[in-house]
């Protein structure tokens, strides 16, 4: 086999089971050979800060590998953010990249798509993955390929693999997959001895669950482990929608200032919070009521626990996670959470809409037909999301790139083959929402709900006498048809109502709803975080 056979056949093997790209003339031979071995599903779209995006949701929602493939230059660097915000959220991304051959790199001459040096491109990544390569010796290549894929999934984060043009088609072994890293047993027990006396001391424990626990595949075990220990269970803003598959005594999404208060006063007065996978990033945390002493809770992240002071190294998650479930063993205990309440029943009447109105419409439409996965933007679609009911979510919570809800969906509906709804404002959809002219060649048919305010409403809240906020009215619903869809323009609750259950009913095109929304006018999460944010600000 060859070079790049043996590659996506080790992807395969790894858990990927698409690609998303963009090719170019570095990248065409190991294009042909992706599309003509059919080892792994190929899906092309317009633009490389999309790819990335798409095969990042595919890496969330499956659970294991995503693979955004690109050319060198100009396709793989356009592709920065993207990989930013995979690294930053714990996405395991692979991004594979053309590159130059030897001999045109030995040429004396600057190649085009070159930055700075041949080099340079390699380097850049170095900064938002976890581990590299360049599969330039193919006797090097199968240890290489092993390497790096072992590193995506140990770390949960990108990896870069650039591949040059003259060695696509060069013989290559096979790509033997690295033997699991060993875990000292001694240093497990210790550490779960430590955490279960912590928490059967503690008067009000409290387990948040974070982005890990489902980057790992822990959900189930976790959420038989808060059952077994009766822990009740809350999730941060960038977890939500974890456990939302599981049983488990789930109360609902921490915000801080933002959130109900029941679950801020349950999180912020606990005197055991074990943070299990959490990113201790400010959208997580900054908007806490009462400072959280981190020195206090018990935090498992990136392959060690803290406790207190003191640090167990290299104890994965799912080693800490499935220890602890051998030594809690028994019966789950009674718990008993008042689950958070959503809106619900929107009146079909000619009031003009409100973010939280499409919350309380998508609860009614998901009550009816059942949950659908969400890929939601940067924006206050996103704290619109935090009011519907626990479903699958991918959303850039704490890296909060606009740009990710639309391919994001796609990347969902590849991976899953589930009819996905998406979340995205009307300056986030003029980045990457043209990506929808992709879905009839794959015959997907998410439904989008586009928050169009003609703003961009979140600057505006914090800086209103800026008049750049201000955007034009762009047409979305008319330019659905153009795309290959089927839009909408509506401006009350009774429309929108009519216009989700036409879009329900309406499979094999994607359906574009975009949705009126007064300047100014928030969902109450987001007015209850500006409220918060500027009460934190003015209290010093
Ligand atoms: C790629 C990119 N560029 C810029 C920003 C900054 C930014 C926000 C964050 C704070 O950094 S929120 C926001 C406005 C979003 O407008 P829209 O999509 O219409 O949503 P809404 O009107 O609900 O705000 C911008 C420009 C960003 N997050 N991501
Ligand atoms: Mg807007």
């Amino acid at each position: 086999m060859n070079l790049t056979e043996q590659l996506l056949h080790a992807l395969k093997k790894h858990g990927a089971r698409q690609i998303f790209g963009i090719p170019g003339d570095f990248a065409l031979p190991y294009f042909r050979i992706i599309e003509e071995s059919k080892i792994l599903p190929l899906y092309t779209l317009s633009h490389e800060p999309g790819v990335g995006f798409a095969a990042d949701a595919s890496a969330r929602i499956n659970g294991s590998l995503g693979v955004a493939a690109v050319t060198y230059g100009a396709g793989a660097l356009n592709m920065i953010n993207s990989v930013a915000a995979a690294f930053a959220e714990k996405s395991p991304l692979v991004v594979l990249s053309g590159g130059p051959g030897k001999n045109e790199s030995r040429s004396g001459l600057l190649l085009h798509h070159q930055a700075k040096t041949l080099d340079s491109q390699f380097q850049i990544f170095k900064e938002i993955t976890c581990d590299q390569c360049r599969l330039d010796d193919a006797q090097r290549a199968p240890a290489d390929i092993a390497r790096v894929l072992a590193s995506c999934l140990r770390h949960s984060e990108p990896v870069y693999i650039e591949i040059p043009r003259d060695m696509v088609a060069m013989p290559c072994a096979d790509v033997l997959p690295e033997a699991p890293q060993t875990v000292d047993p001694d240093a497990l027990d210790a550490c779960v001895d430590e955490i279960l006396e912590r928490l059967a001391q503690a008067r009000s424990p409290v387990l948040m669950v974070g982005v890990e626990v489902r980057r790992y595949g822990l959900e189930d075990t976790v959420a038989t482990l808060s059952r077994r220990l009766g822990l009740p269970v809350v999730t941060s803003f960038m977890g939500r929608g974890l456990l939302s598959e599981q049983d488990s005594p789930l109360v609902g999404t921490y915000m801080g200032v933002a959130g109900f208060p029941e679950i801020t006063h349950l999180v912020e007065n606990s005197d055991s919070l074990f943070l299990l996978g959490e990113i201790i990033c400010d959208t997580n945390f900054a908007v806490s009521e009462t400072k959280i002493d981190m020195r206090k809770t018990i935090q498992a992240l990136n392959g060690q626990v803290n406790i207190g002071y003191h640090t167990y190294a290299k104890l994965p998650l799912a080693a800490v996670v499935n220890r602890m479930l051998e030594r809690v063993s028994g019966p789950d205990k009674a718990f008993s959470v008042t689950p958070q309440v959503f809106p619900l029943d929107l009146p079909r009447d000619a009031q003009s809409i409100t973010p939280t109105d499409i919350a309380t419409a998508v609860n009614d439409l998901m009550a009816r037909h059942g949950k659908m996965p969400i890929a939601s933007d940067m924006g206050d679609c996103l704290f619109t999301a935090m009011e519907i009911k626990h479903t699958a979510l991918v959303a850039p919570g704490y890296y909060a790139t606009m740009g990710f809800g639309v391919p994001a969906g796609l990347g969902l509906q590849a991976a899953t083959g589930e009819r996905p709804l998406i979340l995205v404002g009307d300056g986030a959809f003029q980045m990457t929402g043209w990506e929808l002219g992709n879905c009839r060649r794959y015959g997907w048919d998410p439904i989008v709900l586009v928050f169009n305010n003609a703003s961009w409403e979140m600057l505006r809240t914090f800086q209103p006498e800026s008049g750049f906020n201000n955007l034009d009215h762009w047409g979305f619903a008319e330019m659905a048809s153009g795309m290959g869809g089927d839009g909408v323009r509506v401006g009350t609750r009774a429309e929108l109502k009519a216009a989700l259950d036409q879009a329900m009913a309406t499979r094999g095109k994607f359906q574009l709803i975009e949705v009126t929304l007064p300047r100014g006018v928030l969902s109450d999460t987001l007015t209850r975080f500006v409220a918060g944010v500027k009460r934190l600000n003015t209290v010093k």
